[in-house]
This record gives C-alpha cells, sequence and structure tokens, in this order.
C-alpha cells in the first residue's frame, strides 16, 4: 500500500539560543525570533507542496532546540528508536517525543542505556545499510545494538570535525545508490567506507558544507537546502534531482538547518526514493 512522505516538524514558538553545545552556537548571536517563525513557515511550505504530509510536535517552553526533530528518534517501520540526548540541556526533550510517538501509534524503545544517541541526525539509510555517525553526540557501541535490534547493517563512521557533530551536517542519501558527503568531517577510514559501499557519492565543496548543503531534506527527486549552495544544486540538477533553496540563517545559529528540522516518520529508510516510484 502506497504511503506518502510523512514529516514531523515542530513551531519554532519557543526557539532561541539559550545555551551553547556546539561550535555554532553563541549566546551573544541571538537568532531573530520572528525570522525563524517565517523561514520554518516556508520550510513547511515547501513540504507540503512535495506532496509530503506534515505533522507537528507541540513546542515546550525551556526546549529550544525541540525544533531539531531528526534528532527524535530513529523511526524504521512502526517502531521508533529513541534519542537518548548527550547534553543534559536536551534531556528534556525525550519524554515529548516519546509521548507525540506512542500517542501517534509507533512502538517506542528506548536506545541502549549508557550510550547516546541522537536518533536521525545521526543514523541515515542509504539502501539497505544503516550509516551511523559517532564520537560527537552518539556513540559506536550503541549503534551496533541499534543495528541488531532493527536487524539491519550498520556502517559506523566518525566524525572528526566539531563543525559536523552529527551525521547529517556531512553525509545525505539521496536514493538507494546515491549520496552527498563532505569528506573532512570524516577520517581516512570513514571516506574509504563511504566510497566503497555508495556507488554515486559525490562532494560537497567546504564553503558550501559550511551553509549546511548536506542536511538536505530529500523527498523523492526534490531536495531541499538552506540557501548558499549554489554548487550543489547545479551538480543535483545535472542528476536529474529538483533542489529547492530556503533561507535558514536563524537555525544555522543553533547549528541546524533543513534536514535537523524535520523527522522521516515513513521511516529514513524511505527518504530518497519514496515518491520516486510511488510505492
Ligand atoms: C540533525 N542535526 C544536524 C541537528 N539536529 N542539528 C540541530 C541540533 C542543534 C542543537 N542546538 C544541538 O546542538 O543539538
Amino acid at each position: 500500500m502506497p504511503t506518502l512522505p510523512h514529516i514531523l516538524m515542530c513551531p519554532p514558538v519557543h526557539y532561541g539560543i539559550e545555551y551553547e553545545i556546539n561550535p555554532w552556537m553563541s549566546t551573544a548571536r541571538q537568532s531573530n525570533h520572528k525570522l525563524a517563525c517565517v523561514q520554518w513557515e516556508s520550510l513547511r511550505q515547501i513540504l507540503l507542496d512535495t506532496g509530503a504530509q506534515v505533522s507537528e510536535v507541540s513546542p515546550v517552553a525551556g526546549l529550544p532546540d525541540l525544533v531539531f526533530t531528526a534528532n527524535a528518534a530513529i523511526v524504521f517501520g512502526q517502531r521508533a528508536v529513541l534519542a537518548r540526548f548527550k547534553h543534559e540541556q536536551r534531556q528534556g526533550e525525550e519524554p515529548h517525543f516519546r509521548s507525540w510517538l506512542e500517542e501517534h501509534g509507533w512502538q517506542v524503545d528506548e536506545s541502549p542505556e549508557d550510550f547516546s544517541f541522537e536518533g536521525a541526525g545521526d543514523a541515515l539509510f542509504c539502501g539497505d545499510t544503516l550509516y551511523a555517525g559517532y564520537r560527537q553526540r552518539s556513540d559506536a557501541s550503541g549503534h551496533q545494538q541499534i543495528g541488531e535490534m532493527l536487524g539491519v547493517r550498520v556502517l559506523p563512521l566518525e566524525l572528526v570535525d566539531a563543525y559536523y557533530y552529527h551525521l547529517d551536517t556531512c553525509f545525505c542519501p539521496l536514493s538507494p545508490e546515491e549520496a552527498i558527503y563532505f569528506p573532512a568531517a570524516f577520517d581516512d577510514y570513514g571516506q574509504r567506507v563511504l566510497a566503497k559501499s555508495i556507488p554515486k557519492l559525490h562532494a560537497v565543496e567546504e564553503s558550501e558544507a559550511r551553509s549546511f548543503a548536506c542536511n538536505a531534506v530529500v523527498v523523492g527527486k526534490t531536495v531541499v537546502t538552506n540557501s548558499g549552495c549554489p554548487k550543489l544544486h547545479a551538480l543535483l540538477r545535472s542528476f536529474g534531482y529538483d533542489p529547492i533553496e530556503t533561507p535558514l540563517s536563524e537555525f544555522v545559529k543553533a547549528g541546524g538547518s533543513a534536514k535537523c528540522l524535520t523527522l522521516r516518520l515513513d521511516g529514513e529508510e524511505a527518504a530518497g526514493w519514496k515518491g520516486q516510484s510511488g510505492s
């Protein structure tokens, strides 16, 4: 039974830079709240225009990063493995994401105890392999256990640059055999793993990686990014994709962009090809 792409977002009612847990964040460099709301709404509208269904989790005062729903969990079919945030500042998000997912019919599993795990921010399917970023926010041993829970192959990738602290800041699957990445965010071994396992792998330049080019939302052939990634967009067009840019400057101040603001509820494994074949 074909299902629509289904995306979870959280309105930025309580969004702001209230602490510093990554190098992008500075409480002295506050986001413009009104502009953040306009940018978030534009992203939501673009996703609705692709034909995706967008659901919303209610914002909560005191949890400014709840807008970054990519970190809530990894969704696989009707199962969701809940995040276990590394930083105390985000741990209060866990029960809210749990309640929303349970109330909407997902079977929610805890991620392994004693290991941090930041959901789809660090765990992305390309084909049937789960690529898992570790060292900055999530733990490699935890990823292996999550792979066993879901019955999928995991390829761990060490993230070596604090600016690219989640896998989805430097890697984005486009289809089961195609992805974009920013090579310098990985060690040599990780770069070789990616090159060996993904037949069509395209590098993004540093200047565009800094604009969160890899933090793209893929719905079928549509690829939505922050503005400031013209070379990536030209490349995507040449491969038959339909890139769309939308300014997300106010979320970049917290270290996030398009993909971070979304969670694929029909499964990360569906992102990148659902909508191409209609299945
Ligand atoms: C999935 N990705 C890249 C993200 N979700 N990033 C946004 C998280 C931002 C938040 N201030 C933090 O540092 O956790």
